[in-house]
């Protein structure tokens, strides 16, 4: 699949799986309030691992997704965020918890906390599978990440470059070519 796109493997199927195991038993540690957990899954980058997390987490939790976009087709972010669809539900008195596929520049997830904290939750945390540490231009407080990684566009399980990529099952870097041929 993608013959050739694929300059490297950076996190393997196996080691998504474990990880998301991991943080799905943190959460579930964290978590003693009583009453389901919130989790706002962030479209479309985060639906394999919201899902894998969800299936994952040892007790209940409810399902919402927003959609937002900061990249349209570019490799890196325009810093302007847009709400595509907006969450069906009102948050207010609710334990929340983002889950995010990658935090880049932090701009997406800052501008989201925001938002989301002026609804009023009970409380409001980050769970992402991915980060870039060297790419953070706005520190975000995230309480779970799965991986930190290096400064490169990477695609996969969820991320994608121009839509495409998403359905890989493993998390690899895109080999230059693709996005500086112009296709
Ligand atoms: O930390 P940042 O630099 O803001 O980048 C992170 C965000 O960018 C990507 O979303 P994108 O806008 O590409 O939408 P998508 O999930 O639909 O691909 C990714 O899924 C994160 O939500
Ligand atoms: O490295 C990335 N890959 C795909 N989508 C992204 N959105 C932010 N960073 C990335
Ligand atoms: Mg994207």
């Amino acid at each position: 699949m993608y013959d050739g796109d694929i300059a490297s493997v950076l996190i393997t199927e196996q080691q998504i799986k474990d990880k998301v195991a991991e943080l799905a038993k943190q959460v579930d540690d964290d978590y003693q309030q009583g009453g389901d957990l919130l989790l706002v899954g962030v479209l479309k980058g985060a639906v394999m691992f919201m899902t894998d997390f969800a299936r994952a987490l040892p007790q209940p939790a409810q399902l919402e997704f927003m959609a937002v976009s900061s990249y349209g087709s570019s490799t890196s972010s325009s810093g302007v965020v847009r709400i595509l669809k907006d969450l069906d539900r009102d948050i207010a008195g609710k334990h929340v918890v983002i889950v995010e596929d990658i935090i880049d520049s932090g701009l997406t997830l800052s501008w989201l906390l925001k938002n989301l904290k002026a609804r009023n939750p009970a409380s409001l945390e980050v769970c992402t599978l991915l980060r870039k540490p060297d790419a953070v231009q706005v520190d975000v407080p995230v309480r779970y990440v799965g991986f930190d990684i290096p400064n490169e566009f990477v695609v996969g399980y969820g991320l994608d470059y121009a839509e495409r990529y998403r359905d890989l099952p493993y998390i690899g870097t895109l080999d230059p070519k693709v996005y500086t041929s112009g296709v």
